[in-house]
């Protein structure tokens, strides 16, 4: 039997069973491994099937319950990181008291609930407040999608398939659509962005205030709620947790919350492990906070970016000749779309640069060659020239038509595709985050995060942009 330890990982073991059946999708779990794999499980959710071997009943639906786990669980899964599917045969006698923990009745019986909860857990049907739950209607791979969608809000269909980076040759020429899966992806670069930070102990005095400057965009444009709502939490508790040097407490916060998956790319995933990934999600998410930003923001954006970029990012290469397009820059942005604009333009710079590189150096990932972005298949109307060469040197831009196409693909394509936390939930953090508030003297995170993170941790993100704006414009001097 085997198991990966890491079982929301993207090299998820398939599993032969006892009996020798064909490898599966649900990772069949037993009374020895069944915590350790929940322990491990990086998904939001997991699922548990009650089942017994014998049961022909069980031998029927677990095709029924293989369609749903394909989809989320595995190397190829369409849905990565958000259900991790698991089996358990309660016939086998090890599994007994397993079984009885959760008060399995009959064959097959479902749970859902988040993996930490069913460590050591248990089920006897009566705690309503149990975030562990039994799934009444899933006899069918249909219905119990059905149940899961209307438990995420999502849409997930049986034939969702995975966005297969190596179906076409120049996979970034095509579907549109697969800006949407890209969510996850920039909430992996960003939580990386952090760890990094911290590992490397890159804050240092001189570069706090970029963070800083940095983190309250994120907590008002990052396209991810959680990641929004996670930021406001650390900037709230900023000082506690860089000038104490209690930087191990930055995990218990998590910058995206600690639901966010970790482990995969699905948008930025290069057909090996070395290509993309991070800086494919890090200009994502930077092109996906530009088109959020408001006019009067742009040019703080441009600036808090720059130096972002500069202090944070150690590929020295990348920093620097990032560095040194931002220099290049003589009037301050007085719209969104200037600077819309000027970021899509300098990372067709850095492309074209790299492709010369990479073609001559054959370093480029196959399937994944750098472009002129983006390409004539994905914004026909963005050339004026339908008949010029996407490798032309000059292309003659339709910069209108270019400013819609990217506000609308790292705009409302690439959005939050997963449920809202219950509003309990938000109503508890959002009481916290008060107390803090009114605790706190800090002339610095007073108005700059903790006002935020109120804002953020209630959900009132349109009210959130008024509110800061009018913050910045009535800001007092940094006390030193
Ligand atoms: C700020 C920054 C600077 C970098 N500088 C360097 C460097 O100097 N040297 C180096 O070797 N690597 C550099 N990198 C890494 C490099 O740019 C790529 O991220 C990496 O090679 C992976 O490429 P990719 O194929 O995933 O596409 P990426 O270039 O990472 O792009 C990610 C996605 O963005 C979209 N996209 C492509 N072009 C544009 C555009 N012009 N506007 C909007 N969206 C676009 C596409 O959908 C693409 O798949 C840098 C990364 C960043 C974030």
């Amino acid at each position: 039997l085997l198991i990966n330890p890491a079982a929301g990982s993207r090299s998820l073991l398939r599993v032969v069973d006892g009996a020798g059946n064909q490898p599966g999708f649900a990772v069949d779990l037993n009374v020895t491994n069944f915590d350790q794999a929940f322990k491990d499980a990086t998904t939001t959710y997991a699922i548990v099937e009650f089942f017994a071997h014998w049961c022909p009943a069980c031998r029927n639906y677990k095709p029924q319950y293989e369609k749903v786990a394909r989809l989320f669980n595995g190397a190829n899964a369409a849905h990565p990181g958000i259900i991790f599917m698991t089996r358990v045969d309660c016939a086998d006698t090890i599994n007994t008291k397993l079984c009885d923990k959760f008060s399995v009745t009959h064959y097959p019986s479902l749970y859902w609930g988040p993996p930490s909860k069913f460590v050591g857990g248990g089920w006897d049907g009566k705690d309503e407040k149990s975030e562990i739950r039994f799934i009444d209607d899933g006899r069918t791979a249909d219905r119990l999608l059905k149940w899961i969608n209307s438990q995420l809000g999502s849409s997930y269909k049986l034939e969702d398939e995975k966005h297969e980076n190596g179906h076409v040759t120049h996979s970034n020429v095509s579907d549109p659509g697969q800006i949407a899966q890209a969510l996850y992806d920039v909430e992996e670069a960003t939580i990386i962005a952090f760890d990094m930070i911290l590992e490397n102990k890159m804050v240092k005095p001189e570069s706090r205030g970029t963070l800083i400057k940095f983190m309250q965009l994120m907590v008002s444009h990052h396209p991810s709620r959680r990641c929004r709502r996670g930021t406001a939490d650390i900037l709230v508790n900023f000082d506690d947790l860089y000038l104490s040097k209690k930087h191990g407490l930055l995990d218990k916060f998590g910058i995206c919350g600690k639901e966010a998956p970790r482990g995969y790319w699905t948008f930025c995933r290069g057909s090996t492990n070395d290509t993309r990934g991070f800086s494919c999600g890090l200009w994502v998410l930077l092109h996906s906070i530009s088109v959020r930003v408001e006019d009067g923001e742009s040019q703080m954006a441009f600036t808090t970016t720059c130096d972002f970029i500069h202090q944070f990012f150690n590929c020295e290469e990348c920093s620097e000749h990032f560095y040194n397009m931002c220099s290049r820059v003589s009037t301050p942005f007085s719209s969104k779309r200037e600077y819309v604009l000027w970021l899509w333009t300098a990372h067709n710079e850095v492309n074209k640069r790299l492709k010369n590189t990479e073609e001559s150096l054959k370093t480029s990932d196959p399937k994944f060659p750098k472009t002129i972005w983006p390409t004539k298949r994905l914004c026909p109307t963005c050339y004026n020239n339908h008949n010029q060469n996407e490798e032309s040197s000059s292309i003659d831009w339709n910069h209108d038509e270019v400013f819609k196409f990217l506000s609308s693909y790292y705009g409302n394509q690439l959005v939050s595709l997963y449920k809202e936390k219950d509003e309990e939930q938000i109503q508890i953090k959002n009481n916290a985050v008060s107390e803090q508030v009114l605790q706190s003297t800090n002339a610095l995170v007073v108005p700059a995060g903790a006002a935020l993170a109120i804002a953020a941790a209630s959900c009132l993100f349109g009210a959130l942009a008024w509110f800061w704006r009018s913050r910045q414009k009535n800001r007092k001097p940094r006390r030193s």
